[in-house]
């Protein structure tokens, strides 16, 4: 299993996996223009020489080395919001009291801004059904800690991720049903559809213009602001580990939760080591490690079972290959999962 960039040749595989998941997933449309465009604008941000995020994005797959397929994507978003207004409800709190009556009032409201422009977003996770489980999800989602950990010029310090809110089997979300349904008229899947074409005038434009009291929203939608899909809880779940929290931004369409973490807090990259490969069995007590090969347009991360102690790492010869890279190289390499926990599956970001 090896993580590099989507290229061309990758559309049909990732179109595949486009279909098969379902509304919600924003930036992943089974579109073959949008996704054939998201492939161009990453190989060019790969090749060319960037002092500081701009609306580059990165998109990365996970192949199965065995058949050539693709069985998973991810992505990084250099600086949201620069080209198109990146919105978000916060979900602030407005107090009204008599104290001659003795009443006594904290309303919960959603208010749209832009408050994250600027800010790099990590998306686009997605793991083909049967590949979940073991290390594939972490791999997908912890190699864009080591990818901006060596390019830390081309992002901003402040991370963020728009997770997959709460919608049922039928792709039904009561948030938006009980909300933007009102504005936009139209179903959510066509709502999420538009907005995943990578246009955002269409939100600043229906979106209703005063902020929400969250009281006055039917019991079903509140129940999920803050609530992600059941896909996505392991993606969630695996995120906060990293050092991510959730400070009371909301999707505008479903309500899922917005998750943050400055740059350098983020436990991959503090953990991170830069060794030396070396060819050989590692011996002893191995772990699964996870292992970068620093580069941009040949970028390549892999995880092999090996022992992360010093400034060397043993793996075998055919790990190295994979990495594009000799035996003496360095790379940057990390200990798969915090702490030696049990691995999670990771389905959905
Ligand atoms: N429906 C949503 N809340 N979408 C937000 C984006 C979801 C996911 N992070 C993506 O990249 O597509």
């Amino acid at each position: 299993m090896v993580i590099r960039p989507a290229q061309n040749i990758d559309l049909e595989d990732i179109l595949e996996l486009a279909a098969s998941a379902g509304t919600g997933l924003t930036t992943l449309p089974n579109n073959p223009e949008t996704i054939s465009n998201r492939i161009s604008n990453s190989q060019q941000a790969l090749s060319q020489e960037i002092k500081q995020p701009g609306s580059e994005c990165y998109f990365f797959v996970l192949e199965d080395s065995e058949d050539n397929k693709v069985i998973g994507t991810s992505a990084l978003v250099s600086a949201v919001g620069l080209d198109d207004a990146f919105f978000s409800y916060k979900l602030s709190t407005q107090v009204t009291a008599s104290p001659d009556l003795g009443i006594y009032n904290p309303h919960q409201m959603l208010v749209l801004g832009n408050d994250y422009t600027g800010a790099t977003e990590i998306a686009t996770l997605f793991l083909a059904e049967g590949h979940r489980g073991g290390t594939n999800g972490h791999l997908l989602s912890k190699s864009r800690f080591l990818f901006l950990a060596d390019h830390p010029e081309r992002f901003s310090e402040k991370i963020i991720a728009e997770m997959r809110g709460y919608s049922d089997d039928n792709g039904f979300s009561p948030f938006w049903e009980a909300l933007g349904k009102k504005f936009f008229k139209m179903d959510f899947a066509k709502a999420d559809a538009v907005r995943g074409l990578g246009s955002n005038t269409f939100i600043s434009e229906l979106m209703p213009k005063h902020p929400i009291y969250v009281d006055m929203l039917p019991e079903e939608a509140r129940a999920v602001i803050g609530r992600v899909h059941a896909d996505t809880a392991p993606a969630l779940s695996l995120l906060k580990k990293e050092g991510f929290t959730h400070q009371n931004y909301v999707d505008v369409f479903d309500g899922g939760p917005t998750v943050e973490v400055q740059r350098n807090a983020i436990r991959t990259i503090a953990n991170s080591h830069i060794v030396e490969l070396v060819a050989g069995e590692p011996t002893g007590n191995t772990l699964p490690i996870m292992i970068s090969n620093r580069k941009l347009k040949d970028y390549r991360c892999i995880v092999a079972q090996s022992r992360l102690d010093g400034d060397q790492l043993v793996i075998p010869q055919s790990s190295i290959d994979s990495l594009g890279l000799n035996a003496g190289d360095t790379v940057r390499a990390v200990e798969l999962f915090n702490k030696r926990r049990t691995p999670v599956s990771t389905k959905t970001q």
